[in-house]
């Protein structure tokens, strides 16, 4: 076997059972003239925040998309591979079944509606689930996010950007989500801010969600998260528990770069 297709298998030694399992997923677009991701393998164990790393370019949206079936839209297309979750091959389901199966997307760009109030996106984030279940998830994300529940009546256009990003994160909640993917929540943020949206994805975490976290930022996600994955150029370059790459000095030059220090939000099963 090459070293990048032993790279692309994930560990198998980790707490927890697996909740999603992406085996040698190959995708292209444009009719196949763009090859964006290579035999990727990646897991994420019930329980686990697990980081998705990678320059730009590298493959990690075609990932999420690929995961959350919503790589048709964008004129993507499976080429080999297979993506399970909860013990079911989702590969070629529709995404509809993916939400209602428990997996929630919350997409880079935040994507709110401006004109809407912090309350109506928050509902349109549920709009699948009975209204009594609907208002009740409402208050436990206002008790996540205090913010968007002082301001719920507000026009979500008229938030701070971090405030955008929470009620991003928020609305991919409003399903009761098992597995929540989040692209790149902290990008354009200021570091307090990302280090806040960092603690709220750890507390969503405490309350049982699994999280697929894509940072382009290793600084931010590393912290945070129980393992990662590097993608490079398509494939899965490295792999591991998130406190050995970070501990790992070769890749701190190779990713970390002058990133900077990890942001401040201590995480104790990961570091000690
Ligand atoms: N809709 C699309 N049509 C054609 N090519 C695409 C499309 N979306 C992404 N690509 C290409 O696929 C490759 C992987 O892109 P992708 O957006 O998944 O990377 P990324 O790691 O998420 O990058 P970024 O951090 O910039 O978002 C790139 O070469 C990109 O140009």
């Amino acid at each position: 076997m090459s070293e990048a297709k032993a790279a692309a298998q994930p560990r198998t030694d980790r707490a927890g059972t697996e909740l999603l399992a992406v085996d040698r997923l190959s995708v292209s677009y444009s009719g196949g003239s763009i090859v964006a991701l290579e035999d990727v393998g990646l897991t994420v164990h019930e329980g686990e925040i697990v980081a998705l790393l990678g320059v730009n370019g590298a493959g990690k949206t075609t990932l999420l998309r690929a995961i959350s079936g919503l790589l048709g839209m964008h004129g993507g297309t499976v080429k080999g591979g297979s993506i399970r979750y909860a013990g079911r091959d989702i590969t070629g389901a529709p995404s509809w079944k993916r939400v209602a199966a428990g997996i929630s997307i919350s997409l880079e760009g935040r994507r709110i509606f401006a004109d809407l109030s912090v309350a109506d996106n928050l509902r349109a984030g549920g709009y699948t689930r009975p209204r009594a279940q609907t208002a009740r998830t409402m208050e436990e994300i206002y008790g996540l996010f205090p913010v968007l529940g002082k301001k719920r009546e507000l026009a979500a256009g008229l938030l701070s950007g971090g405030e955008q990003q929470m009620l991003a994160v928020g609305r991919a909640l409003m399903q009761g989500p098992r597995l929540l993917l989040l692209d790149e929540p902290s990008l354009g943020l200021a570091p307090l801010i990302v280090a806040q949206i960092m603690q709220m994805v750890t507390q969503i975490n405490e309350r049982g969600c699994s999280v697929l976290l894509i940072e382009q930022n290793v600084s931010t996600a590393l912290p945070v998260a129980d393992y990662a994955y590097v993608l490079e150029s398509r494939r899965v370059a490295h792999h591991g528990p998130a406190a050995a790459l970070m501990a790992d000095d070769r890749l701190r030059d190779l990713y970390l770069g002058s990133a900077g220090e990890p942001v401040a939000v201590p995480r104790e099963k990961v570091l000690p």
